[in-house]
């Protein structure tokens, strides 16, 4: 493992693009506005819904690895806040945070602006609280964002369910479903689809929820999970995550389906390897990163359980959990892994960019699988 400290990655670019006058009015500078009506390769995620919802919380402990409980010291949001998180994180999104008092009918809101080059909305509802007002506001902001770009994704986080019962969840989560698409219905938007996340900050609901509205917005999602899918079936793998160090974001995962506690197994391993690097990687001088091309982990649980964790780029690392016998085959598991490297360096064309950039949609004939040979269990190459 390479051991190095410094925690570089752990901190975005916060920059104000929009600001409340008195008026409650927007103002938005006009270097801004250039910024934000431009690339169609950095699309912008949303985070909307009443006061106090959680919008700041979400994103300090998602993005910038605030403690859940440091949460409550946040002072209200009056200003829209856009964070560029591509300096650290493979989610090369801007991630806008808006107040929770943002009223459409001002004039000063642009929501052509605004909207145009929105990939995902999220919708915050706190789930503790009398929800009907939210509801309301959820429809309204649905019905003026699909007015200006019918392609974004809502996506509805029913959130600080930490708070309630598991009976009480499904109820809430049935509840705010029903009446949302009913809301919909009348409006005669039966067509606008809404996706709901039962989320809490205080587990890892909320890195899940965010690892699936990530997900829709990468182009290559389809071309990463095959590769996952042949890496793991070559190499007698169980279970493979494509991860986001900084975020703990999912990127892609193989078809079997993900449990929970599989997911949070390998976070806690992200965890324990950057913390371990960060404590014990120092190099003379202080210099150097926790995470890098030499980064490699192998953890042997007490239940005959490996996981596996190894550098795929500058951002991602691959996670794996295997069976003690399967990881006997350990060159075969370094082969492989080798070939599924080169294929994700190809399919998100790293190192034909200054950036490393990942978010531009790959040709059909260089999706990554061309020439590429992974050595099987048993049998021939393919
Ligand atoms: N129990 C619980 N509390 C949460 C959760 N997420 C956020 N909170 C708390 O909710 C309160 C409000 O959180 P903020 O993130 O400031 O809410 P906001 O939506 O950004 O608020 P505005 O800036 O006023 O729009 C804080 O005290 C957080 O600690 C959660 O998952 N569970």
């Amino acid at each position: 493992m390479s051991i190095n400290c410094e925690e570089p990655a752990l901190t975005g670019s916060y920059s104000v693009v929009g600001s409340f006058p008195k008026s409650f009015g927007y103002e938005v500078d006009e270097a801004d506005m250039e910024e934000s009506s431009t690339p169609a390769d950095k699309p912008r995620i949303l985070l909307m819904g009443l006061r106090r919802s959680g919008k700041s919380s979400i994103q300090k402990v998602v993005f910038h690895k605030m403690s859940p409980n440091e949460t409550l010291f946040l002072e209200s949001t009056n200003k829209i806040y856009k964070d560029d998180i591509s300096s650290s994180s493979f989610v090369n999104f801007q991630i806008w945070d808006f107040p929770g008092q943002v009223d459409f009918f001002d004039p000063t809101f642009d929501s052509e602006m605004i909207f145009k080059g929105t990939g995902a909305l999220i919708f915050v509802i706190d789930a503790q609280d009398d929800y009907v007002e939210a509801l309301g506001r959820l429809h309204l902001t649905v019905s003026r964002a699909y007015k200006v770009n019918p392609d974004i994704n809502f996506e509805v986080f029913i959130h600080k369910v930490d708070g309630l019962s598991d009976d009480h969840k499904i109820e809430t989560q049935r509840d705010i479903h029903q009446r949302a698409n009913d809301d919909l219905a009348d409006a005669n938007l039966e067509r606008v689809h809404l996706s709901f996340y039962l989320t809490s900050i205080y587990d890892h609901s909320i890195f899940e929820a965010f690892s699936k509205v990530v997900q829709k917005l990468i182009p290559q999602l389809p071309t990463l999970e095959n590769l996952l899918n042949i890496f793991i079936s070559h190499s007698g793998i169980e279970k493979a995550f494509l991860f986001d160090v900084v975020s703990k974001i999912y990127i892609a995962t193989d078809s079997s389906p993900v449990d929970m506690q599989s997911y949070e197994l390998c976070c806690d391993m992200i965890d324990v390897v950057i913390d371990v690097s960060c404590i014990y990687g120092l190099m003379e001088g202080g210099s150097g990163c926790a995470y890098d091309k030499e980064s490699l982990a192998i953890i042997k649980l007490n239940n005959t359980t490996v996981l596996y964790l190894k550098e795929v780029t500058k951002f991602l690392a691959l996670v794996c959990i295997l069976r003690e016998e399967s990881f006997e085959r350990k060159g075969l598991i370094e082969y492989n892994f080798h070939c599924f490297r080169k294929a994700i360096h190809e399919v998100l064309e790293i190192g034909t960019s200054a950036e490393g950039a990942v978010w531009r949609p790959v040709s059909s004939s260089s999706n990554g699988l061309s020439g590429l040979k992974f050595a099987p269990l048993n049998g021939n190459a393919v």
